[in-house]
């Protein structure tokens, strides 16, 4: 089918080439001449034949929303709306409350896979009305890894429900993430084991803690065994926060989550106040030996 894409960045230019290859005519429009289809937003819209299909693939925030603005003025009755940006759920609504009045539907996709995703294919989990799901989806199956479609995409509910679900997503992503690093911490400062990417390796296969996140730490030790070319600072986009933020309000405890997130704040940090407090009052009470400053 005929699809509009705004935003040819990591993501969207490799969503263009996947398209493109599964026999979709899509046009793209980028600020950057370079990757453009079109000179403008309003190019792209006036190159599109109604009823249109305009996904938006640009930074969440801001970006988004003006992007969504926009359109909300250049398109017309009938025509669709894909929000796949890693949006905050809470936006969903507003954007497709927007759209509506000009009789707009609107789709919030969750997408993950990155930079990967144009070969391996994209897990997409996406919230709207069925009618406009059922409209978009040449496009969802095209995108998603090829297999079975429940394995690869899910219709996750309304409006919001698919930005929920990819928020979640990364969530679990932060804290697996975590539990691998320690792990490799561990492992790294032991006596007994000499060779620490090859133990990886070997748990990549048959083992219970298999999975495509421990390949990528493999790979990471393949390119830099110990590292050594990296900084331990991680920085964060705003998902996690989001879970922690929802877990809060919804009365669910997510300790996992919510201590990998506060690992990556801790990683920024040249040194700790907290930790700085810590070794004061340990001082102030016990006479307890303190490390000065230089
Ligand atoms: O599923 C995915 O493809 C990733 O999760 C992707 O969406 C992105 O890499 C994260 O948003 C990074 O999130 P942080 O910057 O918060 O680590």
């Amino acid at each position: 089918m005929q699809l509009g894409l705004v935003g040819l960045g990591k993501m969207g230019f490799n969503m263009r080439e996947r398209l493109r290859a599964g026999q979709h005519e899509v046009l793209g429009y980028d600020r950057n001449p370079e990757v453009t289809d079109a000179e403008s937003l309003a190019d792209l819209v006036s190159k599109l034949d109604a009823p249109r299909t305009v996904w938006v693939m640009v930074p969440a925030g801001e970006a988004t929303k003006q992007t969504i603005g926009e359109l909300a003025e250049l398109l017309d009755n009938g025509d669709l709306v894909i929000d796949g940006g890693n949006s905050r759920f809470s936006e969903d609504k507003p954007n497709a409350d927007l759209l509506s009045a000009n009789g707009i539907g609107y789709i919030d996709a969750g997408v993950s896979g990155g930079v990967w995703g144009a070969e391996n294919g994209y897990g997409l989990m996406v919230g709207g009305s069925a009618d406009d799901v059922e409209r978009a989806m040449p496009i969802f199956d095209t995108l998603r890894p090829e297999g079975p479609r429940d394995e690869g995409f899910a219709h996750a509910g309304g409006v919001g429900a698919g930005h929920f679900a990819k928020m979640v997503h990364n969530g679990i992503e932060y804290g697996l993430m975590q539990a691998y690093a320690e792990g490799y911490e561990l492992l790294a400062a032991s006596d007994e084991v000499t060779d620490v990417p090859a133990v990886l390796k070997a748990w990549s296969r048959g083992t219970v803690v298999r999975s495509w996140l421990l390949d990528l730490l493999v790979n990471a030790l393949e390119e830099d065994p110990e590292l050594a070319e990296l900084r331990g600072y991680v920085d964060d986009s705003g998902e996690g926060r989001w879970t922690v933020e929802e877990a809060i309000n919804h009365s669910v405890p997510a300790p996992v989550i919510t201590s990998a997130l506060f690992a990556r704040f801790a990683s920024r940090q040249p040194d700790s106040p907290a930790m700085k407090a810590v070794a004061a009052l340990r001082n102030q009470f016990g006479g307890h030996a303190v490390h000065r400053a230089e």
